[in-house]
């Protein structure tokens, strides 16, 4: 027999690349990979997609777009700005917009992409927290993927200066303002990015360079790297039957995983084709070239920013003067504390959360928000937070839409800003607690199974019977979270690192972070849970009923 005719042990298309490569073993591994089946792992894909969505439609528009600020005279089709003089990038821009052929469907399908491209990675985002699938392994990971997330706001703001209409200069005077407010090197910064004195002739040019070039460039090179480190650690996957820190029970990657990955970028394609057609958005045409002698009305940022303009436009017009320097505290705070607290606490959250609770374990398996009610009821409040600064963004649009007085929208921003958090804090750790104690009381009694019997004596029950068992598996899956050792010692003395004030304040966060953990429990105990549960047989025990009155 000759070698050609040996049966392989590879087959399909590992073997075609094997005969070329030698990377069948490789490839086979890895095709097989198994994924969890989670309809919240797709979040992250959303995100993928939209990415590749834009690079692929804004190669497209650099073929017309002309990154500059030189002067020309309007003469395309738009009748209304026939003849009038503006930017050479602004013309570009109408000039996409209305004389190449599909230019204004690439345009808007590149604006609606960018949209999806931040909410995906946002809502991807909160799912990864909320179940807690940042920890040890994956903290790499998070942080990879807070840089991804700045990293999109900076891309997606220098994207929307570049047509320079009226609404883009909005924009671009709002960056220059924070910029020039950065104590000792603003004023370098905006001389840096404007090429001189406001606006200068150089912004777009530059902006076109970040956008086209050195950003993309690093999102590229950070999913690549989001994507390896995923696979190489495996996904999380939630707690249910079967599932355990060290298996994956889903789907293999090929075939399963990648037709239906395929088809969920079709379906991410087919949602943004069809918002480029039918809802227009960013007309730039509306607005006019910008200039700064003009100001737009009702000039809204893209979502993504609004908790920045939101912020701007709640702080109180505070400065300080100080050795004839002045330092616009009403800029410098909401330009560096919503941008600095949130993505600087986003990075360092794995490792404080660790700090505070010492779990030093690996975990593959997630938890379900309501299992962790400290860190839900911190994302809320966050959510809360930003929602309001979002509002907030829009105050002018609320206060006219509302008949509230301007001033009055700034007031109940202030105070809500502060308040409102904490409701939330408060609200959602209830509910988190109220959600435990109900799957506690269904591990203990059962579930209603609508069965009425009436007793000898006359008086009526309903039969109840064990929860499903994949249901009863996903409740169980509920983890301890251990609070660090901080007793003293038979002498009276606090373990080492737990003397000073700071160590006292983390045994406090400890204990409170595990006390509610420790009183619900949902492990599985032998005498927890409703005996032979996993089928639907209907049980008779006086623990398994319940009474409904007689
Ligand atoms: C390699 C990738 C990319 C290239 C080559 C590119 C190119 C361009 C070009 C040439 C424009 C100006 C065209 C015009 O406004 O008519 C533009 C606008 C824009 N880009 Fe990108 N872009 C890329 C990626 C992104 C990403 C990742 C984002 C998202 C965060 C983004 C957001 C925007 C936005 C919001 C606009 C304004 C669109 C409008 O005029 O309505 N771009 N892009
Ligand atoms: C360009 C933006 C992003 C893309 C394309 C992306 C894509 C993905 C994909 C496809 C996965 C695997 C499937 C899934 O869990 O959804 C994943 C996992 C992950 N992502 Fe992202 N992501 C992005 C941004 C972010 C951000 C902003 C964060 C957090 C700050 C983040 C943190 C993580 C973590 C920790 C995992 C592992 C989760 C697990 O195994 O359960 N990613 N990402």
């Amino acid at each position: 027999m000759s070698l050609d005719t040996v049966p392989k042990p590879i087959a399909g298309p590992s073997s075609f690349l094997d005969d070329r490569l030698g990377a069948g073993n490789f490839l086979q591994r890895n095709l097989r990979k198994v994924f969890p089946d989670h309809w919240s792992f797709l979040l992250g894909e959303i995100a993928l997609y939209s990415f590749i969505i834009l690079l692929l439609t804004g190669t497209f528009l650099t073929f017309w777009f002309k990154p500059s600020m030189g002067e020309v005279v309007y003469q395309g089709s738009y009748a209304q700005l026939y003849g009038v003089h503006m930017s050479e990038a602004y013309a570009s821009a109408l000039h996409i917009s209305f004389d190449v052929r599909g230019g204004l469907l690439i345009r808007q399908i590149h604006h609606w992409a960018a949209l999806l491209f931040v909410a995906g990675m946002m809502v991807h985002m909160l799912r990864v927290f909320f179940t807690g699938a940042y920890r040890k392994p994956r903290e790499l990971n998070w942080i990879i993927g807070v840089l991804l997330l700045t990293l999109a706001l900076a891309e997606g703001l220098t994207g929307y200066s570049l047509p320079d209409d009226l609404l883009s200069g909005a924009g671009l005077r709002i960056t220059e303002g924070v910029a020039i407010s950065i104590p000792l090197v603003g004023t370098y910064i905006t001389f840096f990015l404007f090429g001189g004195e406001y606006p200068g002739e150089d912004v777009i040019s530059r902006f076109y360079s970040l956008h086209i070039l050195l950003i993309p460039g690093i999102l590229l090179a950070l999913i690549s790297a989001h994507m390896i480190l995923m696979w190489v650690q495996k996904h999380t996957q939630m707690p249910g039957k079967g599932r355990t820190e060290t298996n994956v029970v889903g789907a293999p990657f090929y075939p399963t995983f990648m037709i239906k990955s395929g088809a969920y970028f079709l379906f991410t394609f087919g949602a943004l084709a069809l918002l480029g057609t039918f809802a227009q958005i960013n007309p730039i045409w509306l607005f006019g070239p910008y200039t700064p002698a003009d100001i737009s009305a009702g000039s809204q940022p893209d979502f993504y920013m609004g908790f920045l303009e939101g912020a701007l436009r709640l702080m109180p017009a505070w400065e300080i003067n100080f050795l004839d320097h002045t330092l616009p505290l009403s800029v410098l705070i909401p330009a560096l504390v919503p941008m600095g607290i949130v993505m600087t606490g986003l990075a360092l959250y794995p490792f404080a959360e660790r700090w505070i609770t010492g779990d030093n374990r690996e975990h593959h398996l997630t938890d379900r928000p309501r299992n962790n009610p400290h860190r839900t009821s911190i994302g809320i409040s966050a959510i809360t937070f930003y929602g309001i600064l979002w509002l907030l963004g829009a105050n002018d649009e609320i206060s006219s839409t509302f008949h509230i007085p301007l001033y009055t929208t700034t007031e109940i921003g202030r105070v809500a800003i502060f308040v409102g958090p904490a409701i939330a804090y408060f609200i959602t750790y209830r509910f988190c607690i109220g959600l435990q104690r109900r799957d506690q009381e269904t591990l203990l009694h059962g579930v209603e199974s609508g069965v009425i019997k009436r007793l000898p004596h006359g008086e009526y029950i309903e039969v109840h019977v064990p929860p499903a068992e994949d249901l009863a598996a996903l409740m169980q899956g509920k983890k301890r979270i251990p609070a660090i050792e901080a007793e003293p010692d038979g002498a009276g003395v606090p373990p080492k690192g737990m003397r000073n004030p700071l160590g006292r304040l983390r045994a406090k966060l400890s204990r409170a972070y595990s006390e509610d953990s420790e009183a619900i429990s949902l492990e599985t105990d032998g005498h927890h849970h409703v005996e032979g549960h996993g089928h639907a047989t209907v049980g008779a025990g006086a623990d398994e009923t319940k009474s409904i009155g007689h």
